[in-house]
């Protein structure tokens, strides 16, 4: 199980050191969930001073596709890592939505795969919008935004860049809205997603964890996480709370 807290643009120093001491005093109880932290880039330092020597894996919001240049206000992989940083959010809707990003998942997920050492790991996000689901095309939407985002990964390297990837189902209408997918109605996306990465990648498709977002929270977290085809959560305003984000990763140890 994944748990990975994205806080937007949200968070401040102190909540660095908060959550940082909310999840080291359970952490021998969150042994087995994988927890990443995506504060804004500019706080990734600080994640680094108060987190750095525990087992949290140091997440950004985003990665430019580009080495390096003229691209102001961006940053790019290998600044990332240099910031240590190794796990990066792609394609999230609000990059979409607000940034115009849907043309770039492609090659920014491509970048990070791609590179193999220092390893990468790669969070795409996809989801519907409400309009989208009212009008049954859910599965369409999400079939094209998969099919666009791997177009640039070739299948005869399937191997080596696939285990550095996670896919969070994120429905629009259910990003910081309060409604929460129902667990069945994740399930049937969860599932739609599995098998299309299982035809597509064959027995490497059925080892990509797919994450669920929108409006988890402490008290749907483990009815989700109870789903066949639920590995995990990704967390957007439950991660600002320090002690919503320890609850909701406890409850994934329990989903185990
Ligand atoms: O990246 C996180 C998601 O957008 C979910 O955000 P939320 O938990 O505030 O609904």
């Amino acid at each position: 199980m994944w748990v990975i807290a994205n806080w937007k643009m949200n968070g401040n120093r102190a909540l660095c050191e908060q959550l940082a001491e909310a999840l080291r005093s359970r952490q021998d109880d969150l042994q087995s969930v994988r927890i990443a932290v995506c504060p804004p880039a500019v706080l990734l330092p600080q994640w680094q001073q108060v987190a750095g020597y525990d087992d949290i894996v140091l997440g950004a919001q985003d990665v430019n596709e580009h080495g390096s240049g003229a691209h102001t206000g961006e940053h790019s992989l290998q600044l990332l890592n240099e910031t240590g940083v190794s796990l990066v959010l792609i394609g999230h809707s609000e990059r979409r939505s607000y940034y115009g990003d849907s043309p770039r998942v492609a090659a920014k997920l491509a970048t990070v795969l791609k590179q193999s050492a220092p390893a990468m790991t790669a969070v795409l996000c996809v989801g519907e919008s409400a309009a989208e689901r009212s009008a049954e095309t859910t599965f369409v939407v999400i079939e094209a935004q998969l099919t666009e985002a791997l177009s640039e990964l070739p299948l005869a390297t399937v191997e080596q860049w696939a285990s550095r990837l996670i896919i969070a189902y994120e429905p629009v209408w259910a990003i910081g809205t309060g409604v929460t997918a129902s667990p069945e109605q994740a399930q049937e996306v969860h599932q739609f997603i599995r098998s299309w990465l299982t035809a597509k990648l064959q027995a490497t498709g059925t080892k990509i964890p797919l994450l669920y977002g929108g409006s988890v929270n402490a008290e749907n977290a483990s009815a989700l996480f109870a789903e066949a085809d639920i590995d995990g959560g990704l967390i957007g305003g439950a991660s600002l709370d320090p002690q919503a984000f320890v609850d909701i990763c406890s409850a994934a140890t329990r989903s185990e």
